[in-house]
Formats: structure tokens, sequence, C-alpha cells
């Protein structure tokens, strides 16, 4: 087999993002050989710590370098010794609007043994595909303040919503709905309240849709949806929503499928006119950081998510093969494992599946 290299960025970013993008790395590098993948990775300090030293999130040269990889490999970012945002806008966001990650895409999947809190629900009942739209919606940074630090001070934020970037992620929704079994999708918004941009989203879903008739379409409203994440998450295949409610409702995703440790994300360009970048959903957790606690399995998905992108899906299902032992394995013996122990068992079950 002849072999391809892969140009990874790999940004580890604040708090535990290092100790977990490690771990990830030491089982790409177990898994990539037999697949015919090579990965060259760069390391870039981003970050709190480049932020305190330099004053800087993110030039242009090294957002111009980035650009040169195929894949961008992300811990977290954001820190308490540095003003709220400024990391999270300034470097976090900035990629995900340079390189034009209108896909965030969130699964959220029960492993087999892994505990829920919601007690009668098992694997079956929990398997959907958050596609959460990755650069308008509240986001986009869009809105100001007036009469800063007055008794009348006012502060906007608006939610940006354009026809061609509802329209991209929409239609990306319906293509994963239609290759999945249950041909289902959800837009989830709050077209009761936020009634301009739930009718452009709505009538975008009505629109793509008559190109996918296999594909049933429902609508929740975000509450309602938050809701029957916790009491009926069989109602949901692959959902379709803006910036803001996919964060939300991804964390509470998250929570009932075993907790953030576990929860991966892709920013993906699906054009590759930019290179994707890969991150587990949680953030930096500074409470934990630095103690070998933090679990790295989010960060390991999300380089099976990476792998599925890169056009190497058996690597990826090794992976996530690895991941599902492991999983089974805690549920049945408990784990007291560190970081980096849990990285040596997941290297280990990848290799053996060699
Ligand atoms: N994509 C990113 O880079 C994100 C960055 N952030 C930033 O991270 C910082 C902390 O934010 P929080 O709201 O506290 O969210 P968080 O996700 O960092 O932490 C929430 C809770 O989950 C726990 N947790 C997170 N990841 C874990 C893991 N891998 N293993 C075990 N426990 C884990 C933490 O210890 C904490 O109790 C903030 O600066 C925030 O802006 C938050 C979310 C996403
Ligand atoms: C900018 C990030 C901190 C937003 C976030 O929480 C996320 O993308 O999950
Ligand atoms: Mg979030």
């Amino acid at each position: 087999m002849g072999e391809r290299t892969v140009k990874l960025a790999v940004i580890g970013g604040d708090g535990i993002g290092p100790e977990v993008v490690a771990e990830g790395l030491r089982v790409l590098s177990a898994v990539a050989p037999a697949h015919g993948l090579s990965f060259e990775t760069t390391h870039y300090d981003l970050g709190a710590r480049r932020w305190h030293a330099t004053g800087e999130t993110l030039t242009d040269e090294v957002e111009q370098e980035l650009r040169g990889h195929d894949a961008i490999l992300l811990g977290a970012v954001g820190d308490p010794s540095v003003p709220s945002g400024v990391l999270e806008r300034g470097l976090l966001l900035r990629l995900r609007f340079a390189f034009s990650h209108y896909v965030n895409l969130r699964p959220v999947r029960l492993y087999p043994g892994v505990a829920t809190p919601l007690a009668d629900r098992g694997p079956d009942d929990i398997d959907m595909l958050v596609v959460r739209e990755g650069t308008e919606g509240p986001y986009a940074g869009m809105g100001g303040v007036l009469r800063k630090g007055t008794p009348d001070e006012i502060a906007t934020q608006d939610s940006v919503n354009t026809r061609m970037g509802v329209e991209r992620v929409v239609r990306y929704a319906f293509a994963k709905a239609a290759e999945r079994p249950r041909k289902k999708l959800t837009l989830v918004h709050k077209d009761n309240v936020l009634t301009y941009a739930g009718d452009l989203w709505q009538r975008t879903v009505r629109a793509v849709g008559e190109e996918y008739p296999q594909v049933s379409v429902d609508y929740s409203h975000v509450d309602a949806a938050a809701m029957f994440f916790v009491n009926q998450p069989e109602r949901f295949d692959v959902i379709v929503t803006d910036n803001l409610f996919g964060d939300i409702i991804t964390d509470i995703g998250a929570a009932i499928t075993g907790g953030i440790g576990l929860a991966a994300s892709g920013n993906i360009n699906p054009e590759n006119a930019f290179p994707s970048m890969f991150e587990p959903v949680h953030g930096s957790a500074p409470d934990i950081a630095g103690q070998g606690k933090a679990d790295p399995t989010a960060t390991v998905l999300s380089v099976a998510l990476m792998l599925d992108h890169l056009g190497a899906p058996e690597a990826a299902r090794r992976v996530e093969q690895a991941v599902a032992e492991d999983l089974e394995v805690r549920a049945k013996e408990g784990s007291t494992r560190s970081t980096s122990q849990i990285g040596d068992d997941l290297v280990a079950r990848v290799a053996r599946q060699g």
C-alpha cells in the first residue's frame, strides 16, 4: 500500500487541551501506518501563554501557515487569566470563520455499557448527529454596546443568518440524513420568537427538502428539544440547528451519553477549500488542568472524525472500536485511570486490532 502523508497542525491550547491532544496524537500514531497514512505534525503554541507573552491570539502569518495544512487538531482554548472571549473569539472562532467551518458536526451516541442518566434508555435510543451551523448566528460578533457603564447601558448581540449560510448547512444535513437508516431530519430553532431567522431556516429546510423526498422532516423549538434530549432522545436522528442552539444542545447530548469527556466534534469545510479542524466538545476545564484527570476519549473520538474526513474510514472505525471496548471495560470494572493511562489502554487496543 502506498503511503499518504497528511500535514496536520496541532493546537493544544489551554488547560487540559495539551493533555488530551497528546493522547489523541498517540492513538493516531498507533493507527495510521496500518492504513497507509503518515502524519507530519506541526505544533502551534497558541492560547493564554502566548497571549500573555506577546498580546497576540492569532497572527495573519500563523493563520496563513495553518491554511497550508490538511487538517487541524485542537484541544481547547480559554483560561481564567485572560478576559473571557479574547481567546475564544480571537483564536477559536477566528479559525472557524476564516476556514469556513460552516458544519460543526457533533455525533451524540451512547456507547454500549456507558451509564446514562436516562434510566430506561440504551444505545438504540440515543444515536443522533447534530449538524450545528458554525460560522453565523449570534456567534458572528455583530452588535455593540451603548452608554457602557451607565445605568442606561444597552448591549446588543445580533444573530446573523444568511440565505447562503443557512442553505449550505441545511443541504449538508439532508445529505447526512439520506445516508442514515432512519432518514430523518429535525430542524431545531425558535421560530415562534426569532421570527425572521426562524422563517429563513424553515423556508430553506422546506426548499432543500424537495430534493430529498426520502428524508422525513420535522421541527422542534429548542426549549422543547432540550427536554426531549432527556426524556425522548429516540425522537432524533439528524438535527440541523443554528450556532448557539447547537452549542447548548450538544452539551446536553454529552450529558446523556456518558459526559463531556466523551463528546467529539469536527469543524468541517465540506469543500476542502480550507483545512477542517477537529476538537473535543468540551473546553479547557481549568478546574482539573494539570492533574491528569481529564478524559482524553473525546479527543480520540475527534481523531476518528478526522480520519473519516481524510478518507480513512477503516482507520476511523478502528479507533471507535478501541474506544467502545475501553468503555465496556470501564462500565464493568470502573476506572480511576489518569489521562495518559487511558491513552495507554487505547493505544494498546488499537495495536491489538492490527
Ligand atoms: N472549544 C473550546 O475551546 C471551548 C472552550 N471553552 C472555554 O473553556 C473554559 C472553561 O469552560 P467551562 O464552561 O468550564 O467548560 P469545560 O467544558 O471546560 O468544563 C465543564 C466541566 O466539564 C469538565 N470536563 C471538561 N472536559 C473534561 C474531560 N475531558 N474530562 C473530564 N472532565 C471534563 C470540567 O472539569 C468542568 O467541570 C472557558 O474559558 C471557556 O470559554 C468552553 C467550551 C469550548
Ligand atoms: C467559542 C466556544 C467557546 C464555543 C463553544 O462552547 C463550543 O463551540 O462548543
Ligand atoms: Mg460549547
